[in-house]
């Protein structure tokens, strides 16, 4: 038997680690001089000479014993446990730990979320509790599970939790106004996900960590483990399950970072309506003299995050915002951009918040030069990079502003009918909020591979709670109180549909909200666009007139009446489920 001074330096180090595991459990790892002495032990050399050797990754030991009992009373047992770590640190245990991570060239950490790249809807689940059942608009959305599945899945969740040898913790607020601040905390066994939170999530100053105390939610994410298919209203390996009553959201079964970021999203869409105010799947930014403000509503991929990052402009966020009697504030710390087909010149602002700190997911890279290739979709179309809210350079901190100005109404419509910008009425506005019009665009929900007329009430029904009618009276309440103009902006396709025309150039799109801020589009000359009834001006500054009216940019007026007739059949179809609620103006500014 080898004696312990012929073992391989290296195998003595691993196994003064598994010391140093022990250590942990004992809750001793704080006490330098132990620990030295166990490498030394296991080295056999002397403990003085230990001295140079940096024991345990530092931050295993910034955690106190309240942050092991913390996880304990949630019957989680892992001992190693980053507690609100640096970036740095989180980077070190990705690259260790993380299968394919890489710090690219620009600094950038890269992380793969695994099979799942976008979000889940399909899998989502809300409990059935008497203490929230008469709020919730129970159906496609909000699909009701039990208790009793919310506590198999938990269970399961925090066994897997306990599977693992590290659990990163991340502590974090959302809803920039302090009056409407929720305290958010995410237990995951992943690194990435720790870093990703960080990110997006508003981060408490050093003093507001120091009395965070209990969160008011907490997220388990145990994404890299399935759910059981066999538990009653699962019905597939993935499911993300939110419980208002414990205050409690189980992820498994997806890695996919934005089913975290969307969750809180979903807490806040409980949690703000209650107390009247509206909550907003939108992005805002506001003049850097004037101080007015925009809101760019739109569901995934329309532009809200592209559209909001402007030079002239302070950014206040770019998907989550609320209203309140004070103006808008935004719910998240970060942005989450989509990273397909991105350049410096067409995206300068959010090219150059990609630097350390910044979380790039799924992007393909070069190994050698750490370069990525933002064109290449052979992982997902929805690559994304999170980073911090201040790492665009005009960005308004903390993100609250003034009652919005504008209200911007972003579609992307495939069928390339609606016309690149139009001035809506207050009913029109609601008409449009209600409907939530656009084509998903391949990428960010799973499945989606080719552009497909969508209507998600309130653009973002996969986020909402209540019925979409609570929102839209919350809004239109503002919205008068406030005389805010409404546009409706199409981000999709000019020149015929999809497979036949083309996309709405993103320089085009830019001077129409240009114009709008500037005043000049409102004060412009209009023309009716029949059907949809709506207001399209003449004329826009920096854009060709001849994209304004859209049939005019068709070669063949037959196939686009066509298109017009179905797409605002689609409308009207889609309607029906909401005229029981709605006002005879609303309903009066449906397409005919
Ligand atoms: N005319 C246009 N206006 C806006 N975006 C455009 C336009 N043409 C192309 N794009 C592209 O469309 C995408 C818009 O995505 P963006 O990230 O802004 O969506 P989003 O509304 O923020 O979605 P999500 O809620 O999923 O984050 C970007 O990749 C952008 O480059
Ligand atoms: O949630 C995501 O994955 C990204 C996003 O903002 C959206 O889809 O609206
Ligand atoms: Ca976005
Ligand atoms: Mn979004």
């Amino acid at each position: 038997m080898a004696s312990k001074s012929m073992l391989r330096p290296v195998v003595r180090v691993a196994r003064a680690l598994g010391q140093l595991r022990q250590l942990h459990t004992c809750r001793l790892a704080r006490d330098q001089t132990k620990v030295r002495q166990v490498i030394a032990d296991a080295l056999s050399v002397s403990a003085v000479s230990v001295q140079q050797i940096p024991a345990v990754p530092a931050d295993y030991h910034a955690h106190g014993d309240a942050d092991i009992d913390m996880l304990h009373d949630l019957g989680i047992h892992t001992q190693a446990v980053q507690h609100n770590a640096r970036p740095g640190t989180l980077y070190d245990e990705a690259l260790r730990y993380e299968k394919g991570s890489a710090i690219l060239s620009t600094g950038a950490l890269a992380a793969f979320s695994g099979a799942k790249t976008g979000r889940s809807p399909l899998d989502k689940r809300v409990v059935q509790e008497p203490g929230t059942q008469d709020d919730v608009w129970w159906g496609a959305v909000n699909i009701p599970v039990s208790e009793a599945t919310f506590k198999i899945n938990r269970e399961r969740a925090i066994d897997y939790l306990n599977t693992r040898e590290r659990l990163y913790v991340m502590d974090g607020f959302a809803g920039w106004d302090p009056e409407y601040r929720y305290k958010i905390r995410v237990i995951t066994s992943r690194a990435y996900h720790a870093l990703f939170m960080h990110n997006m999530l508003i981060r408490p100053t050093e003093e507001e960590l120091a009395n965070f105390g209990q969160p008011d939610y907490t997220i388990y994410n145990a994404g890299a483990f399935p759910c059981n298919r066999a538990t009653d209203g699962m019905t597939s390996g993935t499911s993300v399950t939110l419980n208002f009553a414990s205050k409690e959201v189980v992820i498994l079964g997806t890695q996919y970072a934005g089913e975290m970021k969307k969750g809180v999203f979903t807490i806040m869409n409980y949690l703000l309506p209650k107390q009247g105010i509206v909550s907003m799947h939108a992005s805002a930014n506001a003049g850097k003299d004037k101080g007015d403000v925009t809101v760019f509503f739109g569901l995934s991929g329309t532009g809200k995050t592209t559209l909001s990052a402007d030079e002239n402009r302070l950014l206040i966020g770019d998907d989550e915002h609320a209203w309140t009697d004070k103006g808008i504030f935004n719910i998240e710390g970060g942005c989450y951009a989509k990273a397909i087909g991105l350049t410096r010149e067409k995206e300068p602002e959010i090219w150059d918040a990609i630097r350390f700190g910044a979380l790039l997911e799924n992007v393909v890279f070069d190994p050698r030069t750490g370069e990525v290739d933002y064109n290449d979709t052979s992982i997902t179309e929805n690559t994304r990079v999170s980073y911090p809210l201040e790492y665009i350079p005009n960005v308004q901190i903390p993100a609250v502003a003034g009652h919005p100005k504008n209200i911007i109404m972003l579609t992307c419509d495939a069928f390339g009918v609606l016309p690149p910008v139009s001035k809506l009425t207050k009913a029109q506005a609601m008409y449009h909020f209600i409907s939530g019009y656009t084509a998903k665009v391949a990428g960010t929900e799973m499945g989606v591979t080719e552009p497909t007329a969508t209507f998600s009430a309130c653009f973002g029904a996969p986020f909402m709670v209540w019925h979409p009618a609570k929102y839209a009276e919350l809004l239109a309440e503002k919205m008068s109180q406030h005389n805010v103009n409404a546009w409706l902006i199409n981000t999709g396709w000019t020149g015929g549909s999809y497979g036949v025309g083309h996309r709405m150039s993103l320089k085009d799109t830019r001077a129409i909200i240009d114009a709008i801020h500037e005043g000049n589009l409102a004060a412009a000359e209009f023309e009716t666009f029949p059907r949809f009834n709506l207001q399209v001006p003449k004329t826009c500054a920096g854009v060709d007139s001849k994209i304004l009216m859209p049939n005019k940019t068709w070669s063949n007026q037959e196939e686009f009446e066509k298109s017009a007739v179905k797409l605002a059949s689609l409308f009207k179809d889609n309607f029906k489920k909401f005229s029981d609620g709605c006002s005879p103006d609303i309903l009066a500014a449906a397409p005919q």
